[in-house]
């Protein structure tokens, strides 16, 4: 999140009375995350964050992310529940941006996540999996390998004088996609963003699975592909840890195991996760974001990522048994 859009008092209190809130004690945006501008509301009834969906979330894919977060909190993951207006709606309007309010879940989230948090989001990753299996609504994944080209086009100069020698790589890259990328490995809804700024920790309990605004309907692997690339590598980006690949393959394979097909897809699953997160941070550092508090995320940490995939041969590599 970060804060793009800042409500008048006038706004607020309108938006506090169609959920029926009274008593505000607090309410401030939150400087982390990318996409939305979020707000900690704190008023009599409790704590809960108020979302307003910024361009990037369509409003009509809002009561898929709503309704699969309802149904995982329902299945007692801990997802944040939306709470609903005094008229039963899940959203409200301000400015025609749509507003959500959700529970407020305890816990923070760490920057250099241990090997026993990688075990833990593992494990709450396949039961996030198997809550969510029957869930009836369905999006296409947006930010998939065939969206990645159009992605790339015209960027490779700037791709270039950020980190030199990548555009050749890229090019390689995209070409292995379009006749390697797997097609027949199990699917369902996947998270496909679940970084640690979006697990809370209470110790070493998962205690918050948040910003579920990229879950699509994919390759089940494909989402345990973007959490080694998030989870697992250490600060310089380039080398791979091992221990913490072991931890987050192990904790995902105690609730569900994975197939032969989905360990074997594991190298070119995570090598399209990191090019998919390079492309995306590319495309969001070259584009300006006047009047707006947000912390743009560095593409050249998914570079390393890339080169560490792309000579990677199986999914041991990766710390799978
Ligand atoms: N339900 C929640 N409970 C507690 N904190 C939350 C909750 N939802 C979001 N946050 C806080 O807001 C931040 C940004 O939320 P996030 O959904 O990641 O925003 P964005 O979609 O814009 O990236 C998180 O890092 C977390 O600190
Ligand atoms: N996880 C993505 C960016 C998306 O931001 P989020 O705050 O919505 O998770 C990245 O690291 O590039």
């Amino acid at each position: 999140m970060a804060v793009y859009t800042e409500p008048s008092d006038d706004e607020l209190a309108a938006l506090l009375r169609g959920w029926g809130l009274e008593g505000l004690r607090n309410f401030k945006g939150i400087a982390e995350g990318v996409q939305n501008s979020n707000f900690l509301v704190e008023a009599h009834q409790g704590r809960f964050i108020m979302t307003i969906y910024e361009k990037s979330v369509a409003l009509e894919d809002l009561p898929f992310y709503l309704g699969l977060t309802e149904q995982a909190a329902n299945a007692g993951l801990p997802a944040a529940r939306p709470i609903r207006t005094t008229d039963g709606l899940l959203t409200q309007m301000i400015r025609g941006k749509p507003t959500a309010l959700c529970s407020f879940l305890d816990g923070v989230s760490t920057k250099r996540p241990p090997a026993s948090h990688a075990r833990a989001v593992g494990a709450a990753l396949a039961r996030l999996h198997q809550a969510l299996s029957d869930f009836s609504g369905t999006r296409a994944n947006d930010l998939g390998p065939r969206d990645w080209p159009s992605l790339w086009k015209g960027r490779s100069r700037q791709a270039e004088a950020l980190e030199p020698g990548i555009a050749a790589a890229v090019d390689t890259d995209l070409a292995l996609f379009r006749t390697d990328w797997p097609t027949d490995l199990p699917k369902g809804i996947i998270h496909a963003d679940l970084f640690p700024d979006n697990v809370l920790f209470l110790g070493d309990e998962v205690s918050g699975l948040i910003d579920f605004y990229f879950a699509c309907n994919d390759f089940l692997a494909y989402d345990v592909a973007v959490m080694l690339n998030a989870w697992c590598f250490e600060a310089n980006g380039r080398e791979f840890d091992l221990v913490k690949g072991r931890a987050l393959i192990s904790g995902y394979e105690s609730v569900r195991p994975l197939s032969q097909a989905e360990r074997d897809a594991l190298p070119i699953l995570a090598r399209g996760a990191a090019l998919r997160f390079f492309l995306t941070r590319l495309v969001d550092w070259m584009t300006p974001m006047d009047g707006a508090l947000v912390r743009k995320k560095d593409p050249r940490d998914y570079a390393g990522r890339l080169a560490f995939h792309r000579a990677a041969r199986s999914a041991a590599d990766y710390g799978a048994p």
